[in-house]
């Protein structure tokens, strides 16, 4: 039978989808089952990444404890999608999330969803742009915001304290709510950029009679590194961006400071991540205008090597104390790196995972839209994010950005294999 013959899941029992209506779930969960003999635990690579040639044919392993695109060693190109529930049932959204597992799982490996070619007078059941490019290390990273716990689904016991909104930070006085927040979201990652934007597609697709997509950004050049074997990337101020990030090859830091663990008082989110993320704008022309001296002076680093102002080298631990010949400290105490550094927040760290973006031009002024589109992985937003946000409010930085848009998520853990999918544990059913 092909996989575009079997109708739409339907749960045989209000709010859960039985085994029969999972298997069922269309192509994509039938097709899933094809892909079984290749999970596995943990988050591999089939190649290392400088010495490749050809990133396209590279996977990342779908299944592990943790959802994949988080350590991950950072992919070029991101699209993220926030979704809102149409009017709609629990069994409606387990049975989309049990399909987007099965699709996902399928993306993962560069397949397509279904056929590309079907029945000549149904639309095919993948869209085909992506049939030639290879799985380009593809992740696709599922996660709920705070609405979706509210009393439209019934769940809102299932709600994790540290998921509550993060509320109006210090900075936030640009924020537009039209492009923050979500009851769901997805962020695709990939070395190819139709790659990632295919799979938001496709997932959009498949969940189209249970929601319907709020925003969507896209990412066009990593602004940070999550492994000490990738370059630094730069941010589209120039600098250096991800020096003193969190990196994979750390797993005792990511297991302090992003994964969740036994202190959660919802325990479907153990081994799971709170993602933060916020575009902000950057005022281009004018830090263009600005002396070197002075766009230095704001991050504390110097912008050829990324060293900090201090001395040494780019990976040199700041000394916030040493001082100039002018008796001022040479990191100047309202420079980014010293109000975002762990001192300066009683510890806090971040495994940041940002993207240039640029939107074109901004049609009221013709000025560029452009700047960072700013993602974070932590344990606890409140404790973390938020904490470091609010000491930025007297970043130097901040005359040449404003905040625009603002969200948390709460990320479940990693599938287990097959028969496994976004948040199941948190609809009720064993993992
Ligand atoms: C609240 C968290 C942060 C926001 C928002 C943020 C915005 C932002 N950052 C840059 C550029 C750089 N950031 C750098 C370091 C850095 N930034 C944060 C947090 C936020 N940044 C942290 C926790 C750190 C690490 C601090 C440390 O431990 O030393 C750097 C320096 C290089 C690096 O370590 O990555 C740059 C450059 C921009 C342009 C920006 C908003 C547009
Ligand atoms: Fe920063």
């Amino acid at each position: 039978m092909s996989t575009t013959d079997t109708p739409e899941p339907t749960p045989q029992k209000r709010g859960r989808v039985n085994r029969r209506g999972f298997l069922t779930g269309a192509g994509i969960a039938g097709a899933g089952l094809a892909v079984g003999g290749a999970a596995g635990a943990g988050i591999t690579y089939t190649a290392t990444a400088d010495t490749r040639s050809d990133p396209a044919t590279e996977t990342v392993e779908f299944y592990g404890e943790h959802q994949a695109g988080i350590t991950t060693r950072q992919q070029n190109s991101l699209v993220f999608a926030a979704f809102d529930l149409k009017p709609t049932t629990v069994a409606q959204v387990e049975t989309m999330m049990a399909r987007w597992a099965a699709a996902a799982s399928l993306l993962a490996q560069g397949k397509p969803v279904g056929p590309v070619e079907s029945r000549p007078m149904a639309p095919p059941a993948d869209t085909g742009e992506a049939f030639d490019l290879g799985p380009n290390r593809l992740t696709i990273t599922v996660g709920f915001g705070p609405s979706f716990f509210d009393d439209r689904l019934g769940l809102a016991a299932k709600m994790p304290e540290a998921l509550r909104p993060l509320g109006q930070l210090a900075v936030d006085t640009t924020i537009d709510p039209s492009i923050s927040g979500g009851d769901i979201c997805v962020q695709a990652c990939s070395e190819d950029p139709q790659v990632a934007f295919h799979a938001v597609r496709n997932l959009a697709r498949i969940g189209r009679s249970v929601i319907t997509l709020r925003w969507l950004q896209e990412g066009f050049g990593r602004a940070s590194a999550t492994s000490t074997d990738q370059v630094t990337p730069r941010n589209l101020l120039g600098f250096k961006d991800g020096t003193a990030n969190i990196k994979a090859e750390e797993p005792a830091v990511a297991e302090k400071f992003v994964w969740v663990g036994e202190e959660t008082d919802q325990p479907w989110m153990k081994g799971g991540s709170y993602l933060v993320s916020r575009k902000i704008r950057m005022h281009i022309e004018a830090w263009d205008s600005d002396d070197i001296s002075d766009q230095e002076r704001i991050f504390g680093r110097t912008k050829d090597s990324g060293a900090p102002l201090s001395g040494g080298g780019e990976f040199t631990d700041p000394n916030f104390t040493v001082k100039g010949t002018d008796g001022r400290t040479k990191i100047d105490r309202f420079s980014h790196v010293r109000l975002a550094h762990p001192d300066s927040n009683g510890g806090a760290q971040l495994l940041r995972r940002g993207y240039n973006f640029t939107d074109g031009i901004d049609v009221r002024t013709g000025t560029l839209s452009a700047g960072l589109f700013f993602i974070a992985y932590q344990k606890n937003a409140h404790e973390q994010f938020a904490r470091i946000q609010n000491n930025l409010a007297q970043d130097a930085l901040n005359e040449y950005i404003s905040p625009v848009s603002s969200s948390l998520f709460a990320i479940p853990p990693g599938l287990t294999g097959i028969g496994d999918w976004y948040g199941k544990k948190m609809f009720g059913y064993q993992g």
